[in-house]
């Protein structure tokens, strides 16, 4: 998989809050074979040391850092955080979340075609956390973004693919561009299920980090993604409303 001209070994993304420890977010991460680790700059940079201390953990996996602008409720904010995290990492990447409600967080389209219009001006390569509205995305790629993050469903509910039709419609909908299932994922299936739709890979963040054993639930999707995918790239059989039966009776022997 290729995003922005860089190809990208693994399938799985994972996020880096909620875990018990420094050690289990490490071992979560060996585990789980992930590529790219998203870091959510604005909440990390509360106290001045402990972001120190972990922008130098985020380094220490030895994966690309994808920093995000979780938090940003508005343009300003989140144009503003991008910028803090390109001279913190070093790089173009910005996964951009501008928050439009709070019940939901359910990211605020007009803010988010706005911000990524001005990142993307600015040379940045935007990650939009989106939903799966066909029109939303078809302005977010016109803004200059390269790649769609959908959302599965609403972040930290682990309710997995709530709009099945809505993700298959996107999916179908723009079948060249590389598309990320972000947020609401909870179990290594419904991982595998965006992977069998088509889906280019899959970030995650909650179901790992606070599962009881956050290493085994790494290695649980990472395995998901994979079969997922081996699924899809196998062409899988269409689904049918009658009865088909697999063993042939041509040939079969009567004893009546
Ligand atoms: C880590 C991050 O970027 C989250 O905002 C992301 O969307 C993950 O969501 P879940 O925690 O629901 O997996």
């Amino acid at each position: 998989m290729e995003v922005y001209g860089t190809a990208v070994a693994s399938r799985l993304m994972l996020g880096t809050a909620q875990y018990p420890s420094p050690q289990v977010l490490a071992e979560a991460f060996r585990r789980s074979g992930a590529g790219i680790a998203t870091v959510s700059v604005r909440r990390e940079s509360g106290g001045e040391k402990a972001g120190a201390a972990f922008w130098e953990l985020a380094r220490g996996l030895g994966v690309a850092i994808l920093p995000n602008t979780a938090g940003c409720h508005s343009v300003k904010e989140a144009v503003t955080t991008a910028h803090m995290a390109r001279e913190l990492f070093d790089t173009p990447w910005i996964k951009l979340e501008v928050i439009g409600h709070a019940d939901t967080l359910q990211p605020d389209p007009f803010g988010l075609v706005e911000a990524a219009r001005i990142l993307v001006e600015d040379g940045f390569q935007v990650f939009p956390y989106t939903t799966e509205d066909v029109v939303l995305a078809d302005r977010l790629l016109s803004a200059g973004c390269e790649v769609l993050m959908p959302w599965g469903a609403p972040i930290g509910t682990g309710l997995g693919l709530t709009n099945v039709y809505g993700l298959r419609t996107l999916r179908a909908q723009f079948p060249d561009v590389p598309m990320v299932v972000d947020a609401g994922l909870g179990l290594p299936s419904q991982a595998a299920q965006a992977m069998e739709m088509g889906f280019d890979a899959v970030l995650l963040n909650t179901a790992v980090a606070k599962a009881g054993d956050p290493a085994a639930m790494a290695d649980g999707f990472a395995r998901a993604v994979e079969a997922g995918r081996l699924a899809f790239e196998a062409d899988p059989m269409e689904p049918r409303d009658m009865a088909a039966p697999s063993t042939p009776v041509i040939g079969k022997a009567f004893l009546e």
